[in-house]
């Protein structure tokens, strides 16, 4: 007989929040839902607590939690409301959960990932940004903790499924286990095709329409522009250490295959599936047992063939300052994501020109350079340089 895992959903009305329950849903006698958590969308977290009888519900404020109540109609009795940032990371370690989903979007998820990772959960890591801003101290934390990490990022899964782990979730580090390099797969987004300079006046749903993959705005607007990419190599180099240089990136426009791992005896080990998020939420949620997901066959002669090509860094300059921000160091990793969520946020509210994000990146990663790194030693020192390049970002703004 199976023991039920109790699972939190931070970020449960997003993508992965809504593929996560869907899975979870699927194998009532492995899980049960513990908390789920949202930060604007309060009328659907109502309708998921109820359909899922989550314990607990976690909401950024008091309007929030009002709101909350006012749309729960049923008889059934409402679940426990936890407000505020810091209930987010209370419930991350609360003993009543053993599973934790971080799908919160952007650096806002940090505190509450790294709690769950320091109070020994399985984390069920979707949250790049975490990794990027604070990848050290993620990983020591879960060292320290025995917490198991599964990765989630559609890439970092295929890897980890690509590496040799022995049953253990958290897998050895790349170059022990004779590993040559990492080859990142990447969609090239919608405007693959397009010159840089053709790009000025492209919308935010021009740049949100991604060929293969339904997806969060924020991420979708990454993907355009290769930022995502970017993120991804440093979240690659933090779960596997990896040095940046035995890191990969190639285009890949249909979306099949996920990552590869290529070794020292020259094999390439890749992962291959459709583009459905519920494939390596099901690995994370299942492991080491394969579970099912509810993704359908991989039709491979339907999809006819499969296509390799350079990433062209004048064409996506946002990859080549992320490789510039990891061999600089923390400081300027974390300038590079907190930079990017303003100037994502800026373009989806029409503030900023598409191309003016990588202008807005370049100029933060310049600011930030006098930053020392030895200044950089705990989630306080992170979410402080956070802010501050917030702040210095915010102008280049339009009103
Ligand atoms: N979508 C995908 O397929 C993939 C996503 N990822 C990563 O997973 C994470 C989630 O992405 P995705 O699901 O697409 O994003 P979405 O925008 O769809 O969802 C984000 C979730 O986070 C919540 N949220 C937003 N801001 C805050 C905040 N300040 N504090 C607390 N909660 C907040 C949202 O609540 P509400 O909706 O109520 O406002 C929502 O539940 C990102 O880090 C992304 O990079 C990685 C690989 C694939
Ligand atoms: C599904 C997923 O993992 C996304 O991060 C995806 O990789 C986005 O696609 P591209 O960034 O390759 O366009
Ligand atoms: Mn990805």
């Amino acid at each position: 007989m199976l023991k039920q895992s109790r699972v939190t959903i931070l970020g449960s009305t997003g993508s992965i929040g809504l593929n996560t329950i869907d899975v979870v849903q699927r194998h009532p006698e492995r899980f049960t839902v513990y908390a789920l958590s949202a930060h604007s969308r309060m009328k659907q977290l109502a309708d998921q607590a109820l359909m899922t009888g989550a314990k607990v519900v976690v909401v950024p404020d008091t309007q929030a939690r009002d709101t909350f109540k006012s749309h729960w109609i049923s008889h059934a009795p409402a679940p426990e409301i936890r407000v505020g940032a810091q209930a987010l990371s209370d419930t991350a370690a609360d003993p009543e959960t053993d599973v934790v989903m971080a799908a919160i979007v952007g650096a806002a998820g940090l505190p509450s990932a790294l709690a769950a990772a320091q109070a020994g959960k399985r984390v069920l890591l979707a949250n790049k940004e975490a990794l990027v801003a604070a990848g050290s101290l993620f990983m020591a934390a879960i060292r320290q903790s025995g917490a198991e990490l599964l990765p989630i990022d559609s890439e970092h899964n295929a890897i980890f499924q690509c590496l040799p782990h022995d049953g253990r979730a958290s897998a050895p580090t790349g170059p022990t286990a004779g590993v040559r390099r990492l080859i990142l797969t990447a969609s090239g987004g919608p405007f693959r095709t397009k010159r840089w300079d053709e790009l000025h006046q492209v919308t935010p749903e021009q740049a949100c329409a991604h060929p293969n993959w339904s997806m969060g705005r924020k991420i979708s607007v990454d993907s355009a522009t290769m930022l995502n990419k970017g993120l991804e190599v440093i979240e690659a180099h933090w779960l596997f250490a990896m040095p940046p240089e035995r890191i990969n990136v190639v285009i890949h426009p249909q979306s099949v295959v996920h990552s590869m791992v290529e070794y020292e005896d020259g094999s390439v080990l890749a992962q291959l599936g459709q583009p459905d998020m519920r494939t390596p939420i099901a690995y994370g949620l299942g492991f080491p047992d394969r579970i099912a997901s509810g993704v359908g066959m991989l039709d491979l002669a339907l999809a006819g063939r499969l296509d390799f090509e350079e990433p062209d860094l004048k064409q996506f300059p946002c990859l080549k300052l992320s490789f510039d921000a990891l061999r600089s160091g923390q400081g300027a990793c974390i300038a590079l994501n907190a930079a990017n969520e303003i100037a994502v946020a800026g373009f989806l509210s029409g503030a900023l020109a598409y191309t003016e994000i990588a202008l807005v990146i370049d100029a933060a990663l310049d600011w930030q350079a006098g930053v020392p790194e030895s200044a950089l030693n705990s989630l306080d020192d992170v979410m402080a340089l956070d802010a501050l390049t917030r702040q210095h970002t915010k102008p280049f703004l339009r009103a």
